[in-house]
C-alpha cells in the first residue's frame, strides 16, 4: 500500500479565488481511493482579478513578471494554509491559471511559476501538466477525466459546471470527455450587470422569460456539432458565446433565463450523442450545481433515465484541485496522467514539470 499527501491548486476560468486541497491517495493492488483531507477557497483580491484578467493585453514583461509574481503567491498561500493545520506533505501539484488557450495555434499557457511556488512553499512542486500534451499534438485540455476514471469510476457521467463546462464518461473501449460550452463565465458578467458576483442560487435566471432568438443563436456555432477532441478558451468564448449575449437586446434577466437554457440542452446533447444506453448516473460538480435553476434545466432537457448526483459541497467545490493533486501523483510515479482518446495527443502522456525546491 502506498499513500501520498499532496496538496492540489486550483484557479478556475471564473476568477473566484484559489482552491487549495489538502488530500490523501492510496494505491493499494491496482485501485486508488482519495480523501480530502483540509480545504480552502482564498478569493482574489481586486488587484489579482484585474491582473490575471488582463494578461491577454500586456507586454511580454508584464507576462512574464506576473508569472513569477503569481507562482510566488501561490507558495506563499500555501505555506499560510501547511503552517495553519499543521500538514505534513509530500508535494505540492498546481495547475496555475490559464491566460491563453488556442490548442488549433498549439498555444496553452497558464501563469504561477513552479519555481518560484516551490520556493515560496518550501515543498517541491509539480506544475504545467498541459503543454506535453499540446507538444504531442493534443487539446492540452482537459485533463480532469484521468481523474474520473481513476477515482469515481462508479458514475456513468461526470459533469463540472465551472467557468465552461466539461463533461467525462467511458466509452466502449476509452475515456471520452471535451468541454460542452461556456458556462459561469457567461452567467457571472450579466450578473454583474445586476451589481451581483454571480446569480446565486439562478434567483435571477429564474425570474426571466425564454427569448427564442437568443437561443438559437446560442446554440449556432458549429463547436457543438464538431467531433471531440475539442476544448474551449476565453478567446473562443469572447467571439462565440459572450459577444451573442452582448449583442442580443433582451433584459438581463431573459439573458440568464436563456443561457440556463442553452447550457442545459448542450449538456443533455453532449451526454446522449455518446451515451451507449439513454440513462446512467451522472455525478454534477463545480459552482454551477449551487445554481438551481440551471441544474433543473439539466435534469430537465437529459429527461428522467439520468439521476443526477450533486456530492456535498466539499466535492462540489473541490473536486478540479483534488484531481490535480492527482494528477501531480500520477507524473510523481511517472505514469500517464493525459489521455490521448480525450485530448487527441499522439498517444497517453505523462505530463508536468517538477520542481525540487
Ligand atoms: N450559490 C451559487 N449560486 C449560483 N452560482 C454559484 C453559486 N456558488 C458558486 N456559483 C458559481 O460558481 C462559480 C465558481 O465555480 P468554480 O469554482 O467551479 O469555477 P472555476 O473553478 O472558475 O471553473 P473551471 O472549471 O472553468 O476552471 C462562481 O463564479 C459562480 O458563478
Ligand atoms: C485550458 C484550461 O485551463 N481549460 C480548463 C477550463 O476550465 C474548464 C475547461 O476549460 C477545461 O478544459 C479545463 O479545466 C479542467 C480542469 C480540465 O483540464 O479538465
Amino acid at each position: 500500500m502506498e499513500n501520498y499527501h499532496v496538496i492540489g491548486i486550483m484557479s478556475g476560468t471564473s476568477l473566484d479565488g484559489v482552491d487549495l486541497a489538502y488530500c490523501r491517495f492510496t494505491y493499494n493492488e491496482g485501485n486508488w481511493i482519495y480523501k480530502i483531507l483540509n480545504t480552502e477557497t482564498v478569493p482574489y483580491s481586486d488587484i489579482w482579478v484585474q491582473r490575471l484578467a488582463g494578461l491577454t493585453e500586456v507586454s511580454a514583461v508584464e507576462i512574464i513578471a506576473t508569472d513569477r509574481a503569481y507562482g510566488h503567491y501561490l507558495g506563499e498561500l500555501v505555506k499560510a494554509f501547511v503552517d495553519r493545520h499543521q500538514l505534513q506533505v509530500d508535494f505540492v501539484s498546481s495547475h496555475g491559471h490559464t491566460v491563453f488557450h488556442q490548442p488549433q495555434l498549439h498555444i496553452t499557457f497558464q501563469v504561477g511559476s513552479g519555481a518560484y511556488l516551490a520556493a515560496a512553499a518550501e515543498a517541491p512542486t509539480v506544475c504545467d501538466f498541459r503543454t506535453l500534451d499540446i507538444a504531442l499534438g493534443g487539446q492540452g485540455a482537459p485533463l480532469v477525466p484521468i481523474g474520473d476514471r481513476l477515482l469515481f469510476a462508479e458514475y456513468d457521467f461526470c459533469l463540472n459546471l465551472g467557468g465552461i463546462s466539461n463533461i467525462s464518461q467511458e466509452g466502449q473501449d476509452r475515456r471520452l470527455a471535451f468541454d460542452i460550452s461556456c458556462c459561469n463565465m457567461l452567467l457571472n458578467p450579466l450578473a454583474g450587470q445586476l451589481g451581483m458576483p454571480y446569480d446565486k442560487n439562478g434567483d435571477q435566471a429564474r425570474s426571466g422569460s425564454f427569448n427564442q432568438a437568443l437561443f438559437d443563436r446560442l446554440n449556432e456555432p458549429s463547436y457543438f456539432s464538431a467531433p471531440s477532441p475539442k476544448s474551449i478558451g476565453k478567446e473562443w468564448a469572447d467571439e462565440n458565446s459572450l459577444r451573442a449575449i452582448q449583442e442580443s437586446k433582451a433584459a438581463v434577466q431573459d439573458k440568464l433565463h436563456t443561457a440556463c437554457h442553452h447550457m442545459g440542452y448542450q449538456i443533455a446533447q453532449a451526454v446522449r450523442q455518446h451515451a451507449d444506453q439513454q440513462r446512467g448516473k451522472l455525478l454534477l460538480t463545480g459552482g454551477g450545481a449551487f445554481n438551481s435553476f440551471l441544474v433543473e434545466q439539466i435534469r430537465h432537457y437529459l429527461g428522467p433515465t439520468f439521476e443526477v448526483v450533486v456530492p456535498e459541497p466539499e466535492l462540489v467545490n473541490f473536486k478540479e484541485a483534488l484531481i490535480f493533486a492527482f494528477l501531480g501523483v500520477l507524473r510523481w510515479r511517472q505514469e500517464p496522467n493525459c489521455l490521448q482518446s480525450v485530448t487527441g495527443a499522439r498517444h497517453d502522456n505523462c505530463g508536468g514539470a517538477i520542481y525540487w525546491n
